[in-house]
């Protein structure tokens, strides 16, 4: 009995559009609504949301059971925490910042057993191999995993080319907050010289047969970047969409004038 088949991995290499949300309310409850709403993938943000891998584990098992993929962003590119978060059965992960190939192939033989890489051995103990039923785990784990590096920085744009070659890494996915960040329009992810570079991105990325990612919280970004050829892209946060409905409900209600943006840049 094999690994599980992983069905986000299986639709990129498809070319077929997933469409995601953010999930960073750090909450399994909250994480289970959400997944209900039809999202192809949701992102659990281990980086930006006080996560860690227990939380992040039950946010995991409450999003399996429906039909959309959950996705885990670790805080960083670490051996211990990759290695930890597959053995809880995390098939789909996203890596931010990476700058180089010698990180990115790093990256990848922290997802792969010995002798293709350096992920540790424990998975009788772990959810991943229903704690030592499958039989097969060690020997087809690797084909399931999709690894999904972020470029964020100037830094990772100049090695783009030669991270988007590598086997192992399954796609890239571009962080318009911190690259805008990087390139000096902090809080401006939609400046046309980010836009420009986000086109070339893209155009590198796919030139090397990987699939692009991205977030906006900007339906007309979020439509400008699917014509740029967005393989995967997030359109939202469980945080922003509560805020905005929240606070519009209120004010509904009482008859004020929103405050809630009809726009929202992605700038933080
Ligand atoms: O740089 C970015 O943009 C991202 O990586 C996405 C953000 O981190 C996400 O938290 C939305 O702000």
């Amino acid at each position: 009995m094999p690994a599980p088949k992983n069905p986000f991995k299986a639709a990129l290499r498809e070319n077929r559009f997933q469409l995601g949300l953010w999930v960073a309310l750090a909450s399994p409850y909250a994480a289970e609504v959400v997944s209900g709403s039809g999202y192809d993938w949701l992102l659990i943000d281990g980086e930006h949301a006080p996560n860690d891998i227990p939380l992040l584990s039950a946010q995991f098992r409450a999003v399996s059971a429906s039909a959309s993929h959950p996705m885990v962003r670790l805080p960083v590119g670490d051996t211990v925490l990759i290695k930890q978060i597959l053995d809880t059965g995390m098939q789909t992960l996203l890596i931010p910042m990476v700058e180089s190939l010698a990180q990115a192939q790093q990256l990848v033989r922290a997802t792969r057993y010995p002798p293709h890489g350096i992920r540790g051995v424990g998975a009788a103990l772990g959810r991943a191999s229903e704690f030592g039923r499958i039989g097969d785990y060690l020997q087809t784990a690797g084909d399931e995993i999709c690894l999904i590096l972020q470029i964020e920085s100037r830094a990772g744009l100049a090695a783009i080319d030669e991270i988007a070659a590598l086997d192992g890494v399954d796609g890239l996915f571009i962080g318009p907050s911190d690259l805008a960040a990087d390139m000096g329009y902090l809080g401006k992810p939609g400046h046309p010289e980010v836009r420009a570079a986000i086109a070339d991105a893209f155009e590198r990325i796919k030139k090397a047969g990987k699939a692009r990612g991205i977030m906006t919280l900007d339906l007309e970004q979020a439509r400008d970047y699917r014509e740029m050829g967005a393989d995967f892209m997030a359109i939202g946060t469980d945080v922003t969409s509560l805020v905005r409905a929240t606070t519009a409900l209120r004010q509904e209600f009482l008859g004020e004038a929103t405050s809630v943006p009809k726009k929202q840049e992605s700038g933080y």
